[in-house]
């Protein structure tokens, strides 16, 4: 049975009894068979069990496969999208990178910078295209070349300093202001940026922008002049002056000198200014600035404080003496008349001179001693010059205490008038006075006009005083008419000063007060030197003509002392000459006085004047002049400027009858 088992004949191992085999093969066989229905059993759970798998396989597969698919879908829509994205930001990348490359390539295209790349030696290896900037180079015009050959001369030395101190550290950035040349030659200021980059691979050198600051140059220059220098001449103004004095006298320590300073005033230049205007006087300033120049060292400075006042710094005096030659080549470029809007005018200054060292000075007191001895040289006459004392310094101040008092004086009823009597040579009888100011001091007592009415005129006091006067004359005048109806009534002659003659509204002035007096206008009489006249003719002729239409009665003072000319003089509507004393006091002696005075009657004759003698001191002048056919005299010969009640008293006496002599 088991040779049928081990040979696999199942039928015949089946057709073995069992029984005939053994007992124990039945219970064995039970066994078996029960095992192999177990296993049947199972093995039917389990094809169950597989089933069941199989159906559920069967049924889920469509699902994995969806899922499946859904997921390649996913993961694909995600990779590809993915793939977009880098896509987009390599795009993107390649785009801005683009535009930047643009954008720098437009920048150094259109930069006013000229960037070179040099190499350690300094040859330039790159040159930005800087055609249309102020460097105006074209693409390689600095190829192959030293950077150090666009820059000036005198700045190579700062330039190459830089490179030496940005070359010796790599990644240093260094910068230096110097001048450089543009492609067409001109120099023009700049700022040199070096960077060392020799590190940088991409560059491998050293980068060198030179960066265009001539206009921040000029306006740093423009501001420096106008903090520093004198708009209208060019000169050094206050400031620079005092700094100048200041290092001068520190240097005067070291070298045992001293320092000179001379302090310049125009003499008249406020009249030449309001009469010529504003731009005559400027063009007289400038030509003045030019002439100091002309007179000094090229180590001097010549400056202008302001107006008409100029300073002369002189360094490495040896002693007083030494100034003096300046002082005279400054006199001979004023010793040329003035070119001023076609007409020649003379013009002096005063000049006021001061020493200083360092032991004892400082600058602002030299200044000041030199100003002083200049009014000192101005009290004294025009175009002189004074070296400066000690004991000006009290002399200015009782100057200053003058003009004080005059502004009270004008107020405070200090003022007098005194009359001096005019006559006509024939007949010597009074028809006409002139006013003649007098200041009544409290402490000083009469001070003569001479000495006043110039500082009124500089400080602009002589507009209140001159209007007073006026107003006082004109005022006595018609009481005068009133107390002696002389037939002719007596005519009152005023002074005007240059500052009243240029007033705008002097017509309009002198008719109110006529008005105001009750004085008919034909019986006032106005001066005016030849000097006020000649200063402008055109503006002269519209105030004459102004008040000749008043009816005013018009004079020319000190005839003779102004060089008039004489196609203007015919133009001007006047009625008398007043020949300047200075010619009368000759006339006896001096045959050019005479002559002058012959040939001033002749001229006023054919011009249809009259004319007055001033000063006649004696009778032999009166009767030359009256031989002459002079209409009238005025002196001390007919009588002095007198006060008003003995005026008054002189008239009534005389009444028509000719004047007694007081002198
Ligand atoms: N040596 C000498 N001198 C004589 C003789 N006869 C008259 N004089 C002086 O000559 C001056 C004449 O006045 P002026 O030429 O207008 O010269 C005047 C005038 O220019 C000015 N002045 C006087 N009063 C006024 C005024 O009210 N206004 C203005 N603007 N100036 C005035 O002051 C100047 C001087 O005036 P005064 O000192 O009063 O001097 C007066 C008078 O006293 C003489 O025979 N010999």
């Amino acid at each position: 049975m088991f040779a049928a088992i081990d040979a696999g004949d199942v039928a015949k191992t089946n057709a073995i009894d069992s029984d005939e085999v053994d007992p124990i093969f039945g219970e064995i066989g039970e066994q078996i068979s029960g095992a192999a229905a177990a296993s049947r059993a199972n093995s039917d759970q389990h094809l169950h069990d597989l089933a069941v798998i199989q159906a559920r396989v069967l049924f889920s597969t469509p699902l994995v496969f969806t899922f499946g698919l859904g997921l390649v879908v996913f993961f694909w829509r995600v990779l590809v999208s993915y793939q977009d994205q880098v896509k987009r930001a390599v795009e993107r990348e390649a785009e801005a990178a683009r535009r930047n490359e643009q954008r720098f390539r437009a920048l150094v295209q259109n930069a006013s910078d000229l960037v070179l790349i040099c190499s350690p030696d300094g040859t330039v290896f790159y040159q930005s295209p800087a055609t249309h900037g102020p460097w105006g180079y074209t693409d390689d015009a600095l190829l192959d070349e030293a950077f150090t050959g666009l820059v000036h001369p005198e700045d190579t030395a700062a330039a190459r300093d830089l490179w030496d101190q940005t070359q010796a550290v790599r990644g240093a950035t260094k910068a230096v202001e110097l001048r450089c040349q543009n492609a067409a030659g001109a120099w023009r200021h700049a700022e040199l940026i070096l960077s060392n980059l020799l590190d940088e691979p991409a560059v491998n050198g050293l980068i060198a922008t030179v960066h265009d600051i001539q206009d921040r140059k000029i306006f740093e220059q423009q501001l420096t002049q106008q903090a520093f220098y004198d708009g209208l001449t060019g000169l050094p103004n206050r400031a620079l002056l005092c700094d100048r004095i200041k290092q001068a006298l520190v240097r005067t320590g070291r070298r045992n000198t001293n320092v000179g300073l001379l302090f310049l005033d125009l003499d008249k230049f406020k009249i030449i200014n309001d009469s010529l205007g504003h731009q005559t006087g400027d063009e007289l300033l400038i030509e003045v600035a030019t002439r100091l120049k002309a007179s000094v060292r090229a180590e001097d400075t010549v400056g202008r404080l302001g107006g008409d006042e100029f300073v002369v710094l002189l360094e490495n005096i040896a002693d007083d003496v030494s100034v003096l030659p300046v002082v005279e080549a400054i006199k001979k470029q004023f010793g040329r008349s003035f070119l001023l809007e076609g007409r020649e005018i003379a013009v002096t200054a005063s000049i006021g001179i001061a020493f200083g060292d360092a032991s004892r000075d400082q600058a602002d007191s030299l200044l000041r001693n030199a100003d002083l001895a200049m009014y000192r040289a101005k009290a004294a006459g025009k175009g002189r010059h004074v070296i400066f004392d000690s004991s000006m310094q009290v002399d200015t101040l009782a100057r200053l205490e003058l003009e004080n008092d005059l502004r009270a004086a004008i107020d405070g009823g200090q003022l007098r008038v005194h009359y001096q009597p005019i006559v006509p040579l024939k007949s010597e009888r009074v028809t006409e006075v002139e006013a003649l100011v007098r200041w009544q001091h409290p402490t000083q007592g009469m001070i003569s006009p001479l000495d006043f009415i110039p500082l009124a005129e500089e400080t602009g006091l002589i507009i209140p005083l001159g209007l007073w006067v006026l107003k006082e004359a004109c005022r006595q005048a018609a009481i005068w008419h009133a107390q002696f109806p002389i037939d002719p009534p007596v005519v009152i002659s005023v002074n005007l000063s240059p500052r009243q003659f240029q007033m705008p509204d002097l017509a309009e002035e002198v008719e109110r007060t006529l008005q105001e007096a009750g004085l008919p206008a034909r019986y006032l009489k106005l001066e005016i030197t030849e000097g006020t006249i000649m200063l402008d003719v055109e503006a002269t002729i519209s105030t004459l003509s102004r008040l000749k239409a008043i009816g005013i009665k018009l004079a020319v003072d000190d005839f003779g002392t102004g060089y008039s000319s004489l196609a203007y003089l015919k133009r001007l509507p006047l009625d008398v000459l007043k020949i300047d004393r200075s010619f009368i006091k000759g006339i006896a002696e001096n045959a050019e006085d005479k002559a002058i005075v012959q040939a001033i009657l002749l001229l006023a004759k054919s011009l249809n004047l009259e004319v007055t003698a001033e000063g006649i001191e004696n009778a032999e002048q009166a009767a030359m002049l009256n031989s002459w056919q002079c209409e009238r005299g005025q002196g001390y010969y007919f009588a002095r400027p007198m006060e008003a009640d003995k005026a008054t008293a002189l008239l009534g006496r005389l009444g028509l009858s000719p004047l007694p002599r007081v002198a």
